[in-house]
């Protein structure tokens, strides 16, 4: 089959490639690394190993006492477009975001599916099946219970709330396999959703509700308290937690950058066809 970069790669500011060679008839299932992630397909190895082999730059030249969140940092940035954060390495390829207009009835399913997202990382730490997922419980940072109360008032409106993607649902799965099996791995994904959200998730929520709410803010993109105290908090003991990791589990972790992209593009692109 041929290439399908376009899927992803073509849509505003996405940035990971995708190839369709692994698909099957139910959409998309394609082996990352040595993992086999069901609901998305992303040719990650070069990116990957570009990943890891920027950290070990970072830690022996220019950024040699980097706490472990500023790798997991740098490594995010890098997944950004050049047009999304100065600090972003990747060209866009196809229209910027800002040029498109948003659609409602997709925004709403990206409500739904984050929803479900940070419901399920949040269901994680709860339940604390590893002792140390403990420490994020309660941060500040939660987004289920705000997104609840927004699905809620677009209802009220008339809207009809729809059901979470099929994509979605198997990154939930995938979310839920990977805190019982790889620890390190599922910690990328709760940092960079959350941090993700605070940071560029905010800026185009802002720009949505310009175009297509009536500039309404959203309980999603509000916080009780001070954000950046929050942030600083979780950046605290995600450093503490890492301390105790092995260089390798952290490599592992900063890897499963390039996954967790995948799937948040990926939500965010549809929002825009
Ligand atoms: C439309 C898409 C996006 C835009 C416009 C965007 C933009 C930004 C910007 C402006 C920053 C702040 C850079 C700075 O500190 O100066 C940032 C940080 C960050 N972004 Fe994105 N971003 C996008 C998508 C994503 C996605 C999909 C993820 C991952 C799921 C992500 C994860 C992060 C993380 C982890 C940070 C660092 C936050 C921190 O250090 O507190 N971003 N982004």
């Amino acid at each position: 089959m041929a290439l399908a970069a376009a899927t992803l790669a073509s849509s505003p500011r996405v940035c990971i490639s995708v190839s369709a060679a692994g698909m099957n008839s139910s959409g998309l299932s394609v082996s990352l690394g040595a993992r086999r992630v069901p609901g998305i397909s992303v040719q990650i190895h070069s990116q990957r190993r570009r990943i890891v082999a920027a950290a070990a730059v970072a830690r022996g030249d220019e950024g040699a006492g980097k706490t472990f969140v500023e790798e997991m940092r740098a490594a995010a940035m890098r997944m950004h477009t050049k047009d999304q954060t100065s600090e972003g390495e990747k060209e866009l390829e196809g229209p910027s975001l800002n040029e498109l207009e948003p659609n409602l009835d997709a925004y709403l399913r990206f409500l739904v599916d984050s929803k479900l997202i940070f419901q399920t990382l949040e269901n994680i730490v709860d339940r604390a099946a590893v002792p140390w997922y403990a420490e994020f419980r309660n941060t500040g940072l939660e987004r289920s219970e705000a997104l609840k109360k927004d699905l809620k008032w677009f209802s009220e409106q008339g809207h009809t709330i729809p059901e979470p993607s099929a994509l979605d649902t198997k990154y939930a799965s995938y979310l839920e396999e990977l805190s019982e099996k790889d620890q390190q791995a599922f910690f990328c994904h709760f940092y960079n959703m959350y941090f993700g959200q605070s940071a560029g998730g905010r800026l185009t929520g802002k720009k949505i509700a310009d175009k297509i709410l009536n500039k309404k803010e959203l309980e999603f993109y509000k916080w009780e308290g001070t954000l950046s105290e929050l942030l600083q908090n979780v950046r605290t003991k995600l450093n503490q937690v890492a301390s105790n990791w092995t260089r390798e589990e952290k490599n592992r972790c900063l890897e499963e950058t390039v996954t967790s992209f995948a799937y948040s593009v990926d939500r965010l692109r549809k929002i825009f066809t």
